[in-house]
C-alpha cells in the first residue's frame, strides 16, 4: 500500500486522506489488487525475468487489466524490471531521480516492489510518495517528479504509453528539499 511523507515529516498511510494530498496536483492513485501476482508469483519474484517471460506476465496482467487500456486509451504497455543486478542501474536511477516533467501522462502499474516519487505541491513544498505493489498512479502530463527505487533496489511494474515514443524526461532544474533529512 502507498505511504506519502509530508514536508513537516508527517507520514500518511491511509490511501483516501493520501489521493486527497495528491488532488491538487492532479495524481491519481488506486490500490487494484485483483490477485494477478497470484497468476506468476514465481515470476515477480525473481530478480530476472526473460522476454519471454516478460510477454506471459504482461499477456495474463492486460487480460486482467484490458479495462485499463480501453478507459484511458494507452497504446502499449511494457514491464520494468529493476533489480540489484539490473544494468546501467546508475543510469536508470540518475535518469529519473531528478525533477522532470513529460509531454505525456505517466501511468504506472506495480507489480512488485517499490519505489519512491517525489512531487512539489502547489505551494512549494515536496512530498515523497513510496509505491507498492497493485499500486496504480498516474502523473499527468507536465506534473513535476522525480523517481528512484528504495534501498532494496528491486521494482517491477507495468509502464502505459499514450505515445509512440514513451516517457521521455524534460528536466526542470528544481533542486529536492532536504527538509526532510533536517533534524526535527
Ligand atoms: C518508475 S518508472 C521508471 C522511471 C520513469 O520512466 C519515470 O519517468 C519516472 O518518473
Ligand atoms: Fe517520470
Ligand atoms: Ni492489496
Amino acid at each position: 500500500m502507498a505511504t506519502l511523507l509530508l514536508d513537516d515529516g508527517t507520514i500518511e498511510s491511509d490511501l483516501d486522506e493520501i489521493v486527497r494530498e495528491l488532488a491538487p496536483l492532479g495524481i491519481h492513485l488506486k490500490h487494484y489488487d485483483p490477485g494477478t501476482s497470484l497468476l506468476f508469483p514465481h515470476l515477480i519474484e525473481q530478480d530476472t525475468i526473460t522476454e519471454s517471460e516478460k510477454r506471459y506476465i504482461l499477456e495474463l496482467h492486460n487480460s486482467v487489466f484490458e479495462f485499463l487500456q480501453q478507459e484511458n486509451g494507452y497504446l502499449w504497455c511494457d514491464l520494468l524490471n529493476v533489480h540489484p543486478g539490473s544494468p546501467h542501474l546508475e543510469t536508470l536511477i540518475a535518469t529519473y531521480n531528478r525533477y522532470h516533467t513529460h509531454t505525456a501522462t505517466e501511468p504506472i502499474y506495480v507489480l512488485a516492489g517499490e519505489m519512491i516519487f517525489g512531487f512539489v505541491t502547489p505551494d512549494g513544498k515536496q512530498i515523497q510518495l513510496l509505491i507498492e505493489s497493485q499500486d496504480y498512479l498516474v502523473i499527468p502530463a507536465g506534473v513535476e517528479h522525480w523517481c528512484s527505487p528504495n534501498a532494496t533496489l528491486n521494482f517491477k511494474a507495468i509502464r502505459y504509453f499514450t505515445t509512440a515514443e514513451g516517457w521521455l524526461p524534460n528536466y526542470t532544474g528544481t533542486q529536492l528539499s532536504d527538509s526532510m533529512n533536517k533534524p526535527r
